[in-house]
């Protein structure tokens, strides 16, 4: 195996030990920033996600506010709740937890979240500042792999980026920031043409597809970075009754091919929690009137 690892825990938790060094400063100005989770429904994988977010919340020294609300909850209460905390001063991030019960809309309910407080990224209006190049809050997972690149090639400038997926959620704002970094950036998605050959020019190749495994040692470019934002989780080949995380790149056959890889779990993962930690500071900042921090936004 050739490439170098990318440490994404590592790196994840030098940008929180950042996130906490601004926070600690802030609160020294009377100012604590603060973020609301919102959970609608009892879906175990999101109990586990939010309760990993508050304590990342509360060990950078912000305020964390969790609420669960029973799956049944009507629109108008979801509606409600939200209203409260875009009015409230102490919150300065607002994230709904995905997915949300049927009955419900991720559209909706996004909408009804403050841009300002979008600490998802995940509004019409924050997508339409990144696309035009404005001051946004940018998608969690998208910045958390830009903080990557940049930390691993430094200028981005020409270089060919491909990226796997079309997702509002993912593949459009990473795409978006791409460009903004001067990279050549080619979209692929379920419909391209001879795929393997279009990842092959990248020397960038993002993966976010939701296929486990789906990209081969042999689509990658020698010398590329590779970047897994992948997780599906399956049952575990060896321990029964376990699960285990894998990505949309074939790790092993990438890896020969690749001069650095993230891996799954402990690459892209860490990064989006750590980002969302990072843009609850931003939102603060901005709230106040205060200098961004550097190197924690786009
Ligand atoms: N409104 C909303 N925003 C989100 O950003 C959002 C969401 N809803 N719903 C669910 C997905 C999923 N997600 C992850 C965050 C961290 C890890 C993470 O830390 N993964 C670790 C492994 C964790 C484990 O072992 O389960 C890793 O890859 O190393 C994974 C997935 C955020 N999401």
């Amino acid at each position: 195996m050739a490439a170098e690892i990318i440490d994404g825990k590592a790196f994840a938790a030098d940008v929180r030990a950042r996130v906490a060094g601004h926070v600690a400063q802030l609160k020294g100005q009377g100012i604590t920033p603060g973020l609301a989770v919102v959970l609608v429904g009892e879906d175990p994988a999101s109990e586990v996600y939010v309760a990993h977010k508050h304590r990342a919340t509360v060990e950078v020294g912000m305020a964390s506010f969790e609420h669960k609300l029973p799956a049944d909850t009507s629109e108008a209460d979801l509606f409600a709740l939200i209203d409260r905390l875009n009015a409230d001063p102490n919150v300065h991030g607002i994230l709904c937890q995905f997915p949300v019960p049927e009955h419900l809309s991720e559209r909706r309910t996004v909408a009804r979240i403050d841009p300002a407080k979008d600490v998802d990224g995940l509004s019409v209006t924050n997508a339409g500042l990144l696309a035009t190049g404005e001051r946004a809050l940018v998608s969690c997972t998208p910045l958390g792999c830009l903080m990557l690149l940049r930390d691993r090639l430094g200028d981005l400038s020409g270089k060919e980026a491909v990226v796997v997926g079309r997702s509002n959620l993912f593949g459009k704002p990473m795409a978006q920031l791409l460009l903004q970094e001067n990279c050549t950036v080619t979209m692929a998605h379920s419909r391209t043409q001879d795929l393997p050959e279009v990842c092959r020019r990248a020397d960038i190749l993002v993966a976010a597809v939701g296929r486990a495994e789906m990209v081969r040692g042999d689509w990658v470019k020698p010398g590329a970075t590779v970047i897994d934002v992948g997780i599906t989780r399956e049952p575990h080949p060896d321990k029964p009754g376990k699960t285990r995380l894998i990505g949309d790149v074939h790790f092993e056959s990438a890896a020969e091919a690749a001069a650095a890889i993230t891996p799954v779990p402990g690459g892209v993962g860490p990064m989006t929690i750590a980002c969302l930690l990072a843009n609850t500071l931003t939102a603060c900042c901005r709230a106040h009137g205060m200098p961004e921090p550097e190197g924690l936004t786009a």
